[in-house]
């Protein structure tokens, strides 16, 4: 392998046509560094797969290039791969195989990996991911968070550089996806680079340090989390009991997107001096228990750089 480079993943101009004609991903400059968590958020089918499975060598670009750890893929699939773990579309499990005998057979069927550490490195990974104490159950009793654990613990029998992980709290519940993003959280802090996908915002902002944001096939965006929401406005929260009254002052004063909930009104700030707005409200009669501009969230910043909802739904 070639020195560890500061960038992990690169990608020039990016991109894949399937055969029917439909273009996934279009022109993607993807940058990630090393040591980052880096979220690749988009709405379902705006590409993120695509890209992953190009990453990975398992499908050709169109057109473009990508980098993995510093080589060329997929032509140094061979070379890069061992360095990686990946998690895409689910993990491939026995059923009637134990979770630990599951890692056993994963472990066999790899070439690099020598047979008389195996029960160790089995272990390791088993308590890694907190699976110890149901290491023997069969697989197809665990719950879709410990499918995913076990997932994970495969990924981790070798000493990983990259983790790749695409959607890995799909169909958890909030419990389950609590205990991945602390693995995640957990994996970062020894140094390894996490690539992961997802459609939950929130997620994003809750465990990614850097993220890139696609809708249909295109970057829109990417950069340190904090950052990608800075040069966005946040929006602007009034709490009053007076909620209806201050809703129409506000729309009056030229705010968009006026939403009311019980004693919350919300709106996207408008183009004037916010001080001009509160006195509004306040000549109004609307009697105001706050007021204030909430700091924009990475949705905020989709919606401001897309125009668009962002489609939480699936
Ligand atoms: N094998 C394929 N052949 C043709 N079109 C495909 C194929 N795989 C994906 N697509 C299309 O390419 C687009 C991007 O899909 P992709 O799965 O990469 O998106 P995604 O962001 O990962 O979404 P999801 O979260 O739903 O998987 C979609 O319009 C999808 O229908």
């Amino acid at each position: 392998m070639e020195e560890l480079p500061d960038t992990v993943i690169a990608t020039q101009a990016l991109t894949k046509r399937y055969r029917g004609g439909q273009l996934a991903v279009d022109g993607l400059d993807l940058t990630v560094p090393a040591g980052s968590v880096f979220g690749f958020l988009g709405p379902n089918g705006s590409g993120k797969t695509t890209t992953i499975r190009m990453l990975m060598g398992l499908i050709e670009p169109t057109a473009g290039s990508a980098r993995v750890l510093g080589q060329p893929m997929p032509r140094s699939a061979r070379a890069v791969l061992p360095h990686v773990g990946a998690l895409i579309e689910g993990p491939a499990l026995y059923g009637f195989l134990s979770g630990r005998d599951n890692l056993l057979r994963y472990d066999a069927a790899d070439p690099t990996a020598d047979p008389r550490t195996r029960r160790t490195r089995v272990a390791a990974a088993l308590d890694r991911v907190g699976l110890t104490a149901a290491a023997g159950k069969k697989a197809k009793a665990y719950s879709l968070g410990m499918k995913q654990r076990l997932g994970l613990a495969a990924a981790l029998l070798q000493p990983r550089r990259l983790l790749v992980l695409d959607e890995p709290t799909n169909g958890l519940d909030p419990q389950g996806m609590r205990e991945i993003r602390s693995l995640i959280r957990e994996l970062a802090s020894d140094g390894t680079t996490v690539f992961l996908s997802s459609h939950l915002l929130d997620e994003i902002e809750q465990v990614c340090t850097h993220a890139a944001v696609m809708a249909q096939g295109r970057l829109i965006t990417q950069g340190v989390v904090a950052e990608l929401a800075a040069g966005v406005r946040g929006r602007l929260v009034v709490t009053t009991p007076d909620a209806g009254e201050a809703a129409r002052v506000l729309k009056e004063q030229g705010a968009g997107d006026v939403v009311v909930i019980d004693d919350r009104v919300t709106a996207e700030p408008p183009d004037r001096d916010l001080a001009d707005v509160n006195a509004a409200l306040v000549k109004a009669g609307v009697r105001v228990r706050g007021f204030g501009v909430e700091r924009a969230s990475l949705e905020d910043a989709f919606v401001a750089l897309t125009g668009e909802g962002f489609d939480v739904a699936g």
